[in-house]
């Protein structure tokens, strides 16, 4: 059986998390940690599926291995969540902010992937957030928020165990992904 890894997606509003996991799932079949959130869905978004939208009281019925505040919003891990994707392959892959990307480092070590993606350009990622189809007030207020302006930085938890990807061309992104996928398949590594 192959070790069990978990990729951890970590990174700004904008910078590509979601397109990352997407990528994964549907070029490798990778199982995605679905996550709770209070947070009202966008357009498009369905529970269970990109997210379990909660109410704050549901919210706080859950057992997380890790829990955040992000733009005034709660989000959450569970480990039955975790346990259930392993389940059904080796490797998986979860979408989190820095604050859950360091948790899971910490409480996972080794078998937490963890890619950091960027975006250098921030015009270039408010004309991706807007073309995603976010309210310009809602991209203002997650720009000007802590939490997006602490995330635009690897932070030094992660140094040293974070795959950086400057998520610029899609195709780069995409050859750095399937170099690191093979490299996971194929046994242990360490960060390069
Ligand atoms: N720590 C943690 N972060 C989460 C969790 N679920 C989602 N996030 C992060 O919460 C932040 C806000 O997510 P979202 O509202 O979907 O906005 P997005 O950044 O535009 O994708 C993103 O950085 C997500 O990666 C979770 O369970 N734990
Ligand atoms: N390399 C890229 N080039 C251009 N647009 C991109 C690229 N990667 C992602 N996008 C687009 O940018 C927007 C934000 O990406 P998304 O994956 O939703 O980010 P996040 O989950 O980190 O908030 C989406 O509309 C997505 O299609």
């Amino acid at each position: 059986m192959a070790t069990k890894r978990i990729f951890v997606i970590t990174g700004p509003t904008g910078s590509g998390k979601t397109t990352v996991s997407h990528y994964l799932t549907t070029h490798y079949q990778m199982p995605q940690v679905i996550t709770h959130t209070t947070r009202a869905p966008r357009a498009g978004e369905v529970s269970g599926r990109d997210y379990y939208f909660e109410t704050p009281a549901s919210f706080a019925t859950k057992h997380y291995l890790e829990h955040v505040t992000y733009s005034g919003n709660q989000y959450g891990s569970s480990r039955e969540g975790l346990a259930a994707a392993w389940e059904q392959a080796p490797l998986i892959s979860i979408v989190l902010d820095t604050a859950g990307a360091v948790t899971y480092a910490r409480e996972l070590g080794e078998q937490a992937v963890i890619i950091y993606l960027e975006v250098p350009n921030e015009q270039a990622l408010v004309a991706r957030l807007t073309k995603r189809g976010d309210q310009p007030t809602r991209i203002e207020k997650r720009v000007a928020s802590h939490e997006y302006r602490r995330d635009q930085q690897l932070p030094a938890g992660l140094s040293g165990h974070a795959h950086v990807i400057v998520n610029d061309e899609w195709a780069m992104t995409q050859r750095a992904l399937d170099a690191l996928v093979a490299q996971y398949q194929s046994g242990p590594s360490s960060v390069k």
